[in-house]
């Protein structure tokens, strides 16, 4: 059972006892050991937020991202009023990354945003000191959705990502991020240099396949500038 304060009006809690594999409550979880896995939310780092019938799912702030259970979420609606929280004695904290998480709700229509921490996009950050990133010639970047275009990248097209410059806390970060957004109307992505990345689609599974093709990208990307190919 979850915790939903006294405060919380009945008429505004969703059931959550969907025992669906592709409710957040399940799904959340599930893909945060996925990421683990591939070493993108190691040390606690990174998450998750999943929109669903316009209330919005959040992983807790700086646990292992790869043990959370289904009633380790937050819940909170488009405004950011709490909807359901996670039992008081659990001691958890909502996502420092929530107003990202927010932005990329209301400013981009997402369905769901991931936050990861991958050794890849910190390299690639470094080996580009300007404030994007520029990738042609992959036949993954067709993964890719140009949200201005409304449709996904040609493979014979330039795909651009903004780079912001990193922050004490993850919420000083909101300003730039919306400046980038502003600036590159076309990302699915925004690099946080020596830090991460923040990616979103119109679902969750647009948003996974997102951050794989971005993640294979980056690899590559990498590797031709390493090499000089
Ligand atoms: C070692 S994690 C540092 C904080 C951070 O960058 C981060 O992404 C934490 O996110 P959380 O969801 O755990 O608040
Ligand atoms: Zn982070």
């Amino acid at each position: 059972m979850d915790y939903v304060s006294d405060d919380f009006a009945p008429s505004n809690i969703l059931s959550c006892n969907d025992d669906s594999e592709d409710h957040p409550r399940n799904l959340i979880p599930e893909l945060c050991r996925q990421f683990y896995a591939n070493g993108w939310v190691t040390g606690t780092g990174g998450g998750i937020s999943i929109k669903y019938n316009d209330q919005i799912f959040i992983a807790p702030s700086g646990v292992q991202k790869e043990r959370i259970q289904p009633d380790d979420l937050f819940v909170q609606n488009l405004n950011g009023e709490d909807v359901i929280i996670p039992k008081p004695e659990k001691k958890l904290s909502k996502s420092q990354c929530t107003p990202i998480f927010m932005c990329s709700f209301t400013e981009r229509n997402a369905g769901a945003v991931i936050h990861v921490h991958s050794q890849e996009v910190v390299k690639l950050c470094l080996l580009n000191p300007e404030n994007e990133v520029k990738i042609t010639g992959l036949e993954m970047i067709k993964g890719i959705y140009n949200e201005k275009k409304g449709k996904f990248y040609d493979n014979d097209e330039e795909l651009i990502i903004p780079i912001i410059e990193n922050s004490k806390y993850e919420k000083d970060l909101v300003d730039t991020f919306k400046i980038a957004l502003k600036k590159y109307p076309s990302t699915s992505a925004v690099l946080v240099r020596n830090h991460g990345m923040y990616v979103w689609g119109s679902n969750w599974k647009t948003a996974k396949t997102q951050l794989e093709c971005y993640e294979y990208l980056f690899k590559i990307a990498i590797f031709k500038k390493i090499h000089h190919v």
